[in-house]
């Protein structure tokens, strides 16, 4: 299962997912004009993130708005940077959050299970059932494939739906995350995590120990540290020990470089280490 390869990253390089939520406007004017054009700058600085960090981050979650944003050519750095991340053993998350349809969750099974956009877990939005999920499980079954469900997501907003309570007493995102949960147990790792896991964003202060205490056995996807104001003590709330989950920052690691004045990959690293630090630390 691929979560017991993501639970051993863990265990030997800290909690960490890097963010490749890339955005041209955050590498540096310098870096772009070594480069022919800003695509091939695009995915210089990927590889050259990922080269920083490898061995100190469990895995890279890329974020595919930023890539889908610059059209054709931004998609096929999306492609290659996945394809990298592969090549060196390396464990992609592919934060798409898909939701739809069971015929037409089935193309986007193809599309980022096998193929050009291929990465080891996918997020997707599990609020329009169970059916707008089936058509992955055999992905996560037979081709060590991975999920995550968003439950708690880390915006304002998510109190909006998410937190509202039903008539049977549980708050909307407890009745998805129920549900989600007993289909979850059927893909268990050696490590005793499912490779179907959640989002919880490590911004809801409150709720966290909540989520944690009635989701014991979840490895959770935990966004929201850094620059949306989640701290090391939220982030552990979550975390169930050292290894309960991996703890992404997008901004804060890319962007290093403007607060360490160090080269932007040098930066990361030095951002990457701080911040597994910072969360190992207090456990
Ligand atoms: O609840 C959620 C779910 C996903 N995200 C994604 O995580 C990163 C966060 O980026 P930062 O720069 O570290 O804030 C981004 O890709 C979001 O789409 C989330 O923030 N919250």
């Amino acid at each position: 299962m691929i979560i017991d390869k993501l639970y051993k990253f863990v265990e030997e390089r800290g909690p960490v997912c890097v963010g490749l939520d890339t955005s041209i406007h955050y590498i540096p004017e310098e870096f772009i004009k070594k480069h022919k054009d800003e695509y091939s700058a695009l995915f210089e600085f990927n590889r050259s993130i990922i080269d920083a960090t490898y061995d100190i981050s469990a895995c890279y979650k890329v974020q595919i708005a930023y890539y889908e944003a610059l059209g054709v050519e931004g998609l096929k750095v999306y492609k290659e940077t996945l394809k990298y991340i592969k090549e060196k053993g390396l464990i992609a998350i592919c934060d798409i959050k898909r939701s739809d349809i069971s015929s037409t969750a089935r193309m986007y099974a193809k599309a980022h299970f096998e193929g050009d956009f291929e990465g080891d877990f996918i997020t997707l939005n599990p609020y329009m059932g169970l059916d707008s999920v089936e058509e992955y499980l055999n992905y996560v079954k037979e081709k060590e494939k991975g999920i995550f469900l968003l439950l708690k997501t880390s915006n304002k907003g998510s109190s909006d739906i998410q937190m509202m309570k039903l008539e049977n007493g549980r708050r909307v995102y407890e009745q998805v995350g129920d549900l989600f949960n007993k289909v979850a147990e059927e893909y268990k790792g050696e490590c005793g995590y499912s490779s179907i896991g959640f989002v919880v964003g490590c911004t809801d202060t409150k709720e966290a120990s909540i989520i944690r205490e009635r989701y014991k056995d979840s490895f959770f996807l935990i966004p929201g540290y850094g620059v949306q104001g989640g701290t090391s003590e939220d982030v552990r709330r979550l975390m169930k020990g050292k290894n309960g989950g991996v703890v992404n920052s997008s901004r804060g690691i890319l962007l290093a470089y403007k607060k360490y004045g160090d080269d932007f990959d040098v930066a990361a690293r030095k951002e990457v280490l701080r911040m597994r630090e910072e969360i190992l630390n207090g456990i």
